[in-house]
């Protein structure tokens, strides 16, 4: 009887425990991002703003929620450091993607970087959040902006040479259909990680979609 009341009070006390990994462009504004999330969610704030350099390696930040533990894993996003993206791919459980919305200049790069995220297999069933960031700036593209974007680059793009499917390639090119069927039905966001705008409406979106993924594990009864 103890046994049975102890399994069921661990199951009813656990909590579930998720990897969401944040990558883009550098200077984008993720690891800003990571420390908002922090400020919002935890007892201790995350860093302030100005004392924040670029990332070299990784980031990492935890926050609690209901019967969930979320790990987040801010990636640095300068091109050398873009190959180790790929790494974290097989423990996640979510990917957000942020763009900087006020940079038009990096927009080709940040659609290129994007497109060969949308291509890696290993990502196809996981939940994808694009954030739209920087909104607090007049400059910025807004959500309906930054999708036309996108889709203007899709048309405007150079016919690739097809990416060889064999294991060690981290990307396969899918058709087009499928790709322009995964961006309309992606979910796309503005926020300001530096006003925290939005920030809570992000989390909330990944709460729901990895619980949504759930896997229940009774393996404890
Ligand atoms: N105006 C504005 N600036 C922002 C926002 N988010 C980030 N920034 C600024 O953008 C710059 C880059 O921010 P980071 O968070 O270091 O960018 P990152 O994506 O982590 O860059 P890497 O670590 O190099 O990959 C900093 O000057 C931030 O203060 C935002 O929402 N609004
Ligand atoms: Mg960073």
């Amino acid at each position: 009887m103890y046994h049975l009341f102890k399994g069921l009070h661990t199951y009813l006390t656990r909590k579930d425990e998720y990897s969401v990994v944040i990558i883009g462009l550098d200077n984008a504004g993720k690891t800003t991002m990571l420390e908002k999330i922090k400020t919002l969610y935890n007892p201790t704030p995350g860093m302030p703003p100005d004392k924040i350099g670029p990332t070299v390696g990784q980031n990492i930040g935890k926050i609690s929620l209901p019967s969930t533990t979320m790990h987040f894993f801010d990636l640095g996003g300068q091109r050398d450091i873009r190959s180790i993206w790929p790494r974290y791919y097989d423990e996640c459980h979510a990917v957000v993607f942020v763009l900087d919305a006020s940079d038009q200049a990096r927009l080709s790069e940040t659609w290129e970087v994007f497109d060969e995220v949308l291509n890696s297999p290993r990502l196809l069933n996981l939940p994808l959040l694009l954030l739209a960031n920087k909104q607090d700036k007049d400059t910025s593209l807004t959500v309906a902006e930054v999708r036309e974007s996108h889709d203007a680059w899709q048309r405007a793009r150079p016919e690739r040479a097809p990416v060889p499917d064999s294991p060690q390639s981290h990307t396969i090119d899918l058709p087009d259909e499928d790709k322009a069927q995964r961006m309309a039905s992606l979910d796309v966001l503005g926020v300001s990680a530096l006003e925290g705008t939005g920030v809570r409406e992000a989390v909330d979106w990944l709460y729901i979609r990895v619980q949504n993924s759930r896997q229940v594990d009774d393996s404890t009864f």
